[in-house]
């Protein structure tokens, strides 16, 4: 264990009682460093906090920031004291790590996930899980292109969403604790099924992610004049995909596998529509192309209307 320096702790939920005891966040780097620097700034999820990571040098960063009470290495270790067990690592590591918390928890303890993708993380959950461990799986719909504890910030998930996918059977008082911590963090609680959210994330998210990969590496696999000039010239359009695009790899190769069957939907759908916009071009159908640039700026208008752009 390595001792953390504390950061002090600041107001806003801290008259109201913390929705659990301890809390145990085990990968925090930008998402799990979030729910941290909340829980230490703005109080009211728990009164004690440990991160847990695998990686010693994460450990190191994450206790000299000072969010976290205690800093440990091994998750089973810290799970036996936790009332709630967050797993922020990437979703191909969430079966594993939960195969390795799950029996060290405290009857009642909760096991909660941030995953970005929902039936394969439960599908990897489900053989470890124990009917005395209510478990919740919630995905925060927010990010940024960083990773690592340094990435975090306590206002992350404010005014964003956060998607619930409960599972049958939980007691409703587990499902509450896991939304009430949200909304703590700010964020704007929806409860959907699994499937049902791995469909709208491959469109909303998995997609755009895939589209800016692959857009920067076609520009970078054109002669090399040509790529020095998407550079030279790379003011909005392709800049704004670059964002995107440097995204952490390991996150993004476990959603892309774990996620397969609607992404590679979504990615057939988008590519018929593709190929109409081709034809459209092709043939002048200057009604079609208006048609579907003024749909984009509809969309993009709801975003503004919505503040989630
Ligand atoms: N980045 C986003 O925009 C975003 C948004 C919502 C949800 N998510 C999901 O949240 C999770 C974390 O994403 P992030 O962006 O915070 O990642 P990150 O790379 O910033 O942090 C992940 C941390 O998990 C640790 N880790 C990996 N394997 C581990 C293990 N076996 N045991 C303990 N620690 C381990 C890593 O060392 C790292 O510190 C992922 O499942 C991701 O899909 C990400
Ligand atoms: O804003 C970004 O950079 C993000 O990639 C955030 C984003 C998204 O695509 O909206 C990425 C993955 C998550 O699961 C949720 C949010």
């Amino acid at each position: 264990m390595t001792p953390a320096t504390p950061v002090p702790a600041v107001t806003e939920n801290a008259a109201l009682p913390p929705v659990f005891d301890t809390l145990v966040v085990v990968g925090p780097g930008l998402i799990g460093s979030s729910v941290l620097r909340r829980a230490k700034e703005r109080g009211g999820l728990a009164r004690h906090v440990i991160a847990v990571d695998i990686d010693p040098a994460v450990c190191a960063r994450v206790a000299e920031l000072g969010i976290a009470d205690e800093v440990m290495e091994d998750a089973a270790q810290a799970a036996a004291k936790a009332d709630c067990v967050m797993l922020c690592v990437p979703v191909g590591a969430m079966g594993p790590v939960a195969a390795s918390v799950i029996p060290a928890m405290k009857p009642g303890a909760i096991l909660t996930e941030v995953g970005s993708t929902k039936v394969s993380v439960i599908e990897a959950i489900k053989p470890f899980l124990r009917p005395d461990v209510p478990y919740v799986p919630a995905h925060p719909m927010a990010g940024t292109e960083f990773s690592g504890p340094d990435a975090g910030f306590a206002t992350l998930f404010e005014d964003r969403w956060c998607l619930l996918t409960p599972l049958e059977g939980t007691p409703s008082a587990a499902v509450e604790a896991i939304r009430t911590l949200w909304e703590r963090c700010g964020a704007r609680l929806r409860d959907m099924t699994p499937a049902h959210h791995d469909r709208v994330c491959a469109i909303v998210s998995h997609l755009p992610h895939l589209l800016a990969f692959t857009i920067c590496g076609t520009a970078d696999d054109l002669a090399d004049e040509t790529r020095s000039e998407v550079l030279d010239f790379a003011a909005s359009g392709f800049r704004d995909f670059t964002r995107i695009a440097a995204s952490d790899p390991i996150m993004w190769r476990d959603i892309f596998l774990l996620n397969r069957e609607a992404l590679l939907e979504m990615l057939a759908r988008f590519m018929e529509d593709a190929q109409a916009m081709a034809r459209a071009i092709r043939w002048g159908d200057e009604d079609y192309i208006v048609d579907r640039i003024e749909r984009g700026r509809k969309i993009r208008k709801s975003l503004i209307e919505n503040r989630q752009a």
